[in-house]
Formats: C-alpha cells, sequence, structure tokens
C-alpha cells in the first residue's frame, strides 16, 4: 500500500487510528479459550467489529512469539484474514527488528513477502546497513523507532549528539536526519510516542512530510488531541495505535461489541480533529 493510498483510507473513514492486536491468553474472555485457535478467534472478533473505524492493524510480534509455533500460525492466520476480507487496510509488523544487512534482509522476507505485511518496525540502532535491506521492497514501509513512548527513551534518545548537519541535536533528531539520506528513504515512516506530545513540533521540522506511528494513547496515557496539534501535517501523517484500552475493553462475552464502543470513541474524536483541520 502507498503512502497515498493510506491517506485516502483515512478521509474515507475520517479515522486514522491503528488498533494494536496485542493478545494475552491470561486477558481474553473465558469462552474463546474453549477454541482451537483461541488467539486467531479473538483477533477475527476483534477485527470485524471495529474494521470500519480503523485504518490499520498491528500485530505485535511479541504477544504470538510467547506461544511458539502455535503462537506464529496465529500470526499468520490473522494476517492472511486482513489481506484476504479487508485489503484496504494497513497491516503492521510490530517485531523491532534490525541486525547486519544479510540478516536484516531476512526479517524482510519472512515479514513482507512470507507474511505479507505492509509494513514492520525497525531499530535504527545498527545504523543504515541494518535498515537498507528492509526500505529495498516497494510498497512496503519500514518504521523506525525515533522517540519511544516508554521512561527508558530519556537513557539514550535524547542524548545530545554531534553531527555536521545538527550540531547540537539529540540522538532521537539525528536518527530522523540521518535517515532521510538512506536509499529508498521514501518508504521510512517513524515511531513517535503519544507520551512525548510536546516533541512533535520539532520532530516535524525535520520529518514534515513522513507518517507517523504514534502508540501510547489509551493505556500509556498519552493525549491525541494534544499529538493532533503539534504532529499533524497536510496528509495527517499519524496512524495513532492503541492495544490494551480497546480489545480488553471487556472480557466477557460481550468483548467485540465493547472493543467497537472504545474504538468507535477515538474515530469520533478523530473526525472532529479532522474536520477542523480540513474545513477549508
Ligand atoms: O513500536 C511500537 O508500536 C511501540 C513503540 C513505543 O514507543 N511504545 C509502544 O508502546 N509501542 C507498542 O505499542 C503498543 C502499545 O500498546 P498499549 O499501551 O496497550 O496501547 C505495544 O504493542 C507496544 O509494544
Amino acid at each position: 500500500m502507498t503512502t497515498q493510498q493510506l491517506f485516502e483510507q483515512i478521509q474515507l473513514k475520517k479515522s486514522f487510528l491503528c488498533v494494536g492486536l496485542d493478545v494475552d491468553l491470561t486477558k481474553i474472555p473465558q469462552h474463546i479459550l474453549a477454541l482451537e485457535d483461541p488467539i486467531f478467534e479473538f483477533n477475527k472478533a476483534i477485527i470485524d467489529a471495529t474494521h470500519d473505524l480503523a485504518v490499520s492493524y498491528k500485530p505485535n510480534t511479541a504477544f504470538y512469539e510467547a506461544y511458539g509455533i502455535k503462537g506464529w500460525i496465529s500470526l499468520q492466520k490473522t494476517i492472511n484474514y486482513i489481506n484476504e476480507n479487508y485489503p484496504d487496510l494497513f497491516t503492521i509488523a510490530d517485531a523491532k527488528r534490525g541486525d547486519i544487512g544479510n540478516t536484516s534482509s531476512m526479517y524482510a522476507k519472512a515479514f513482507f513477502e512470507d507474511l505479507n505485511f505492509d509494513s514492520v518496525t525497525v531499530a535504527p540502532y545498527m545504523g543504515k546497513d541494518s535498515v537498507e535491506p528492509f526500505l529495498a521492497f516497494e510498497n512496503k514501509h519500514t518504521i523506525l523507532l525515533a522517540l519511544t513512548s516508554n521512561t527508558g527513551a530519556f537513557d539514550f534518545q535524547t542524548l545530545k549528539s554531534k553531527s555536521e548537519k545538527l550540531p547540537e541535536a539529540e540522538l532521537y533528531q539525528q536518527v530522523l536526519e540521518i535517515s532521510k539520506n538512506w536509499t529508498n528513504s521514501k518508504n521510512l515512516m517513524y515511531v513517535v510516542g503519544a507520551t512525548k506530545a510536546t516533541y512533535f513540533s520539532e520532530i516535524r521540522k525535520i520529518v514534515p512530510d513522513s507518517f507517523l506511528l504514534v502508540p501510547g494513547v489509551g493505556a500509556q496515557g498519552g493525549n491525541l488531541a494534544e499529538v493532533c496539534a503539534h504532529g499533524m501535517n497536510d496528509q495527517v501523517g499519524l496512524l495513532i495505535n492503541s492495544s490494551r484500552a480497546i480489545i480488553y475493553a471487556s472480557n466477557e462475552l460481550d468483548f467485540a461489541d465493547k472493543a467497537r464502543a472504545e474504538a468507535l470513541k477515538m474515530q469520533k474524536e478523530m473526525q472532529v480533529i479532522l474536520e477542523a483541520k480540513f474545513s477549508n
């Protein structure tokens, strides 16, 4: 999927919501546990109940890898279900990969070719040659960690570092600036945590046009309106992720309806923001 197509979906649905599929068997309803593939059945119910309110889904692979081969099969069934039934949705494999070049190529094949995700999250720590193998895939997107939502973000990401272009920049700013020069950088998006809303204006000075994946609203306390005020661009440029606050809204028989109600609340809030921004 191209970013233009993603923008068109956002306009159509009046939503830039990404639902995080972080399935924990200890949190899902009891009656689902009795089914043969509870993770997939849970995802299917959540996706069916929310697909018209969201433009994107993001399974975090940790929640599948934790269950071994069974978990990986559930992940594969989930992405196939989305691609077959709702091909207009933008899919994100949240795997936070990145390694020496030939290893990164294999990660990229796994998520882009075998599983057929539209995008994958990647850590920038190993630099250009660890990220470019992901960028080589046409119409696939590499979502680079820039400024993350957790408190540990301040351990390294905001340390002052020097480069020719940005003599006094923090490390996350260098990541944004330097990665713009990598081959096929048009395929880059960036992760910026919703809990860091005040940083978005600075970030937009460096990457005005890029899409940003923004986790951290809902369970982590980030504020949607604040993120949008500082981070939205002319193509919206934001995918706001919420996982636990939506998918665990209830663990009773009504879990899918309750998930829909939470997603609808976010979509309505987004619609108001979009109408205010694009009214003229
Ligand atoms: O890459 C991510 O998606 C991510 C980056 C980040 O800085 N913070 C962050 O929470 N995430 C992921 O986003 C999701 C947030 O989940 P909730 O806090 O339940 O909405 C989890 O899958 C996290 O692993």
